[in-house]
């Protein structure tokens, strides 16, 4: 699902009530069926890493790790076991194209690998919901088509991707789209299926 809306309509402050990232709201809203408004912060970062992944216009990897310990971080705190952990680590790395660079820092990769790590550490815990706000803003054209080309196996592979774009072309690849203005949504244009 694409979101799209002018400067200051309200597409973050959406985007982050979905990502349990804003609790400072009137109304509902349910993940997976369960209403977490009165949840501790604790207990939400926990939910936020089990079922969630978030992806951002400016990448926000770790200037000093390396690759593969970036894709490693949402798995520190996990109870998976250390060889299981590698085994996701490589494999995400493998699905988003990027085998190889495990050992390199952010900022000997292209605006474009960096988001490929980017989504590998918001895949690495099997999240079923990825929330990506304006994730091709950094990136040009060739480069986003290949991002989004990733968006789309992962979501015909089951994954629910919500995303923040400004970009009409980036936003055809959603099966649907909605438009806010003025913090409330004012056209919803669904299942068009514009990638048949
Ligand atoms: N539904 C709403 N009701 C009341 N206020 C809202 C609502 N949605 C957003 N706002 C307020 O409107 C302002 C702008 O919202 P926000 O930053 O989410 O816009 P945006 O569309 O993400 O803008 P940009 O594209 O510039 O990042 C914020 O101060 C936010 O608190």
């Amino acid at each position: 699902m694409a979101i799209m809306g002018p400067s200051g309509s309200g597409k973050s402050t959406l985007i982050n009530i979905l990502g349990l990232l804003d609790q400072d709201y009137t109304g509902e809203y349910l993940l997976n069926d369960k209403n977490y408004k009165d949840t501790s912060d604790n207990l939400l970062s926990r939910i936020r890493g089990d079922q969630l992944g978030f992806v951002f216009q400016n990448f926000k990897l770790l200037t000093t790790y390396n690759v593969y310990e970036n894709i490693e971080v949402p798995l520190v705190y996990s109870k998976t076991e250390q060889h299981n952990k590698l085994e996701r680590v490589e494999d995400v790395i493998e699905q988003v194209g990027l085998a190889g660079k495990e050992k390199s820092r952010p900022s000997e990769l292209s605006g474009g690998q960096q988001q490929r790590v980017a989504i590998a550490r918001a895949i690495v815990n099997h999240p079923k919901l990825i929330i990506a706000d304006e994730p091709t803003g950094a990136l040009d054209t060739k480069t986003s088509k290949e991002i989004m080309d990733i968006f789309t196996k992962l979501n015909q592979a089951g994954t629910t991707i919500i995303m923040v774009t400004h970009d009409e072309e980036v936003a055809q690849y959603a099966m649907r789209t909605v438009y806010i203005r003025d913090g409330r949504l004012y056209h919803d244009a669904k299942d068009v299926f514009k990638n048949d």
